[in-house]
């Protein structure tokens, strides 16, 4: 049986979510290292998500930051991970996220079209950014759910709250010994 202490954590959900935060506070809890696709993105290809959009599509940029993320859950298992929004479309990317333990972040479109005019890292794929995210959303809850061990509506919760919970949440899976996908 695996030592649940041997598996990645991996906080998922949609552009604006808040994926980076929440993985840094848990981050720094289990004195884990963070690895967080817009710097690994930056780190591997020298560039941020808008401009590998731009130049040379969505498609490749999606599948770069698929490959960064089955990278980081093969490698080092005592780990925190940010993951690109976009990675659960990728079949490979959900069988490997399987092998972790997998916090899923959801919140409504217009909440986090807000949130996403920060930073210009954010690619922009649409003029009409919540319409696109409702999109993005209509697509993939259902794989968010199929690889989620906690849910958290992070338009409801601050971000230390669903970092506690989730804490708990892998916590209590050590002590049963395993990661269930339970959502
Ligand atoms: N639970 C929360 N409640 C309120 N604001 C939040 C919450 N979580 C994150 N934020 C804010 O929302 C913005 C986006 O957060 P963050 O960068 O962590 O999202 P992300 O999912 O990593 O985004 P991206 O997909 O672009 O990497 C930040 O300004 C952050 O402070
Ligand atoms: O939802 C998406 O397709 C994306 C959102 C960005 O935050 C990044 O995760 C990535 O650039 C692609
Ligand atoms: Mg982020």
């Amino acid at each position: 049986m695996t030592d649940i202490t041997d598996i990645p954590i991996v906080v998922a959900g949609l552009m604006g979510a808040g994926k980076t935060t929440v993985a840094r506070l848990m981050a720094d809890a289990l004195d884990r290292p963070l690895r967080d696709n817009d710097e690994e993105l930056l780190e591997r290809y020298g560039t941020t998500a808008a401009d590998i959009a731009t130049d040379l599509g969505a498609a490749e940029l999606h599948a770069r930051e698929a490959s960064l993320l089955r990278e980081a859950l093969a490698g080092d298992p005592f780990v925190v991970i940010a993951a690109a929004a976009s990675a659960v479309e990728d079949p490979a990317s959900r069988r490997a996220l399987g092998r972790a333990f997998v916090v899923f972040l959801d919140a409504p479109p217009a909440v986090l079209a807000e949130r996403t005019l920060s930073g210009t890292h954010r690619p922009r794929f649409a003029p009409d950014t919540a319409e696109m995210l409702a999109k993005q959303r209509e697509r993939r809850l259902a794989y968010f759910r199929e690889v989620a061990d906690l849910t958290a509506d992070s338009s409801r919760q601050a971000p230390e709250g669903i970092a506690a919970r989730a804490l708990a949440r892998f916590a209590n899976a050590k002590r049963s010994g395993r990661a269930g996908h339970s959502g």
